[in-house]
């Protein structure tokens, strides 16, 4: 069953100008985006920088209010802020990509994690400490960390923090906002695995936001591609990597580095293939505004934004 569903979601930031500083016109920052999440999976959200992830991740928060459609948790209608229940917004929690930026400096490990606990749940304070300690075992920090700031950890020991703190609620579905891009890439496959392991532990859902193809390749179930706040393709990790269909996704794939020096040449001339088709096709892939066409079916599991036939 899925555990999202969002559909027809539109979310439009004012452009403020003139002396009367009016409305003059909207930021399309999502433009109509549907998609469903099934229980326990990793969907990621790919994208460059402006192109809409976190805007819709943050609509399905609340963080952001929604212009136009609709959301669905367990079947429940929470597009409104004022739908979410209490109990809804402990079972959707977020992950944000810069843990030091989230982390309160001034409070102490015990505190930043006992937070969301202290909101929803009344714990003495014995119970608390204990559930604090069971958090961090979960995420690999040791007792000690519980008397410690967030500056005495490294950067993957502060996004455990996080995490820890995610999870404090047994939250089903979270959503993870670039929750590597601030780490050495040494410290990157480690959080991420470690991130698969508490998701099967806890039977968690991740909406996984992210720039990286890379590590979106290395994460979802499935993968949307997004392009100034629309979705250009979406599919199965399979249909992404081995069936790209739009241009703009084969870009990205291009776009990522290869390891292995043997297929240096190869890629080369991907790339550069990619490149002319890009500057010779555009027209076909992309609207008059520059936008992408709405999505089509091209199998039961892949979507493409291309110009309707006929
Ligand atoms: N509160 C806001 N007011 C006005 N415009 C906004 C606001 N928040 C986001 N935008 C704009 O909406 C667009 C989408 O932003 P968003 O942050 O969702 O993109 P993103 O794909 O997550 O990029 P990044 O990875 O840089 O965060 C951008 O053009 C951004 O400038």
């Amino acid at each position: 069953m899925a555990i999202l569903d969002v559909s027809g979601l539109k979310v439009h930031f004012p452009i403020k100008g003139g002396i009367f500083n009016r409305t003059i016109g909207h930021i399309k920052a999502v433009d109509d985006v549907s998609f469903s999440i099934e229980q326990g999976k990793t969907y990621g959200l790919v994208g460059e920088s402006g192109s809409g992830k976190s805007t819709t991740g943050r609509a399905i928060v609340g963080l952001e209010n929604i212009t136009a459609g609709k959301i669905l948790f367990e079947g429940e209608d929470i597009t409104s802020r004022e739908s979410k229940t209490k109990d809804m917004r402990k079972d959707i929690q977020m992950i944000f990509q810069d843990p030091y930026s989230s982390l309160n400096p001034r409070k102490r490990v015990r505190d930043i994690i006992a937070e969301p606990l202290r909101n929803y749940e009344k714990l003495t304070k014995n119970e608390e400490k204990q559930r604090v300690y069971e958090l961090l075992e979960l995420v690999g920090l040791n007792p000690e960390s519980i008397w410690k700031f967030p500056h005495q950890f490294s950067g993957g020991q502060r996004q455990r923090i996080g995490v820890a703190r995610a999870i404090a609620l047994k939250p089903k579905l979270i959503i993870a906002d670039e929750p590597v891009s601030a780490l050495d890439v040494s410290v990157q496959a480690q959080v991420l695995n470690f991130m698969q392991d508490i998701q099967k532990e806890l039977d968690l859902t991740y909406l996984f936001i992210s720039h990286d193809l890379g590590v979106v390749e290395h994460m979802c179930d499935e993968i949307a591609i997004m392009y100034r706040g629309r979705y250009v393709e979406q599919g199965t990790r399979e249909d992404i990597f081995e069936n790209p269909q739009h241009i703009y996704t084969k870009r990205l794939i291009a776009a990522i580095p290869d390891i292995n020096p043997r297929n240096r040449d190869a890629q080369y001339a991907f790339r550069q293939e990619v490149k002319r088709e890009y500057e010779n096709s555009f027209d076909d892939y992309f609207d008059a505004e520059g936008l992408a066409y709405n999505l089509q079916n091209i199998s039961a599991t892949h979507r493409v934004a291309l110009p309707e036939r006929g």
